[in-house]
């Protein structure tokens, strides 16, 4: 019979060995992801990270999740203005990853591009792949992580034809034909 446990908040003791840190870093280093810098703004203060830990949940209410560190100096800001807007990157914003990856000030995270404001008041990168201006509706605490669900209040579309994936530890462009493709 398949092993598992019944949901986060009951886990079960299992008789199966601990899987090193490191050897699951390495297996999900082999995990393609969309790169995006999710951003808030509010009485929490501006703040905004990098993020490869983010999928859609349901398109009925359109709900997306991101893990956040809570150990972070972003982690704050975020749960106080209980508002993100998910921007997910074009290939021109490796430089951008880089920098909201941690370790750089905050204003100068913010002022190496151009951003306009969400209806929630979260920034939106201007020529992102894709935004999703979001409210939290519901916070999950999973080990390190906050697992944040985001009902999608607002959405802006690029145009961009070439997306940034994280793959084994690196950047890599992909193009789309068409930007709608
Ligand atoms: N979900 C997360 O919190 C992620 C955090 N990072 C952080 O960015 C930095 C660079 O990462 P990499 O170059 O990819 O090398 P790495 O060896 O630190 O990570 C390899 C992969 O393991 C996963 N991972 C790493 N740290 C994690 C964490 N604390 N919680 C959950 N999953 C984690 C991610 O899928 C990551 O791409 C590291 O400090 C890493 O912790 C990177 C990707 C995801
Ligand atoms: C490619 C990449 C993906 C990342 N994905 C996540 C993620 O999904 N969740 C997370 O909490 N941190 C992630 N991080 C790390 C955060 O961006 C970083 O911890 C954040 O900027 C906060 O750093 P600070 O504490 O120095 O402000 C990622 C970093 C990189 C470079």
């Amino acid at each position: 019979m398949a092993r598992h446990r019944n949901t986060a908040d009951e886990p079960e003791a299992g008789p199966w060995p601990a899987v090193p840190q490191q050897s699951y870093r390495d297996a999900m280093s082999r995990v393609g992801a969309a790169v995006n810098v999710v951003t808030t703004d509010g009485p929490g203060g501006r703040a905004g990270f990098t993020a490869s830990a983010v999928c859609s949940v349901t398109d009925t209410p359109p709900t997306l999740l991101v893990c956040l560190n809570r150990g972070s100096s972003v982690s704050a800001a975020f749960a106080g203005n209980g508002v993100l807007c998910v921007n997910t990157l074009a290939a021109e914003h490796q430089p951008l990853s880089a920098l909201f990856g941690g370790r750089t000030p905050m204003d100068e995270r913010f002022a190496a591009a151009d951003w306009t404001e969400a209806t929630t008041g979260a920034p939106v990168l201007v020529g992102a792949v894709a935004s999703f201006d979001c409210r939290v509706v519901r916070t999950a605490e999973v080990g390190t992580h906050a697992v944040l669900f985001c009902e999608v209040v607002g959405l802006t579309q690029g145009t961009v034809h070439e997306g940034l994936i994280y793959f084994g530890r690196r950047y890599h462009k992909v193009h789309a034909e068409q930007a709608s493709a």
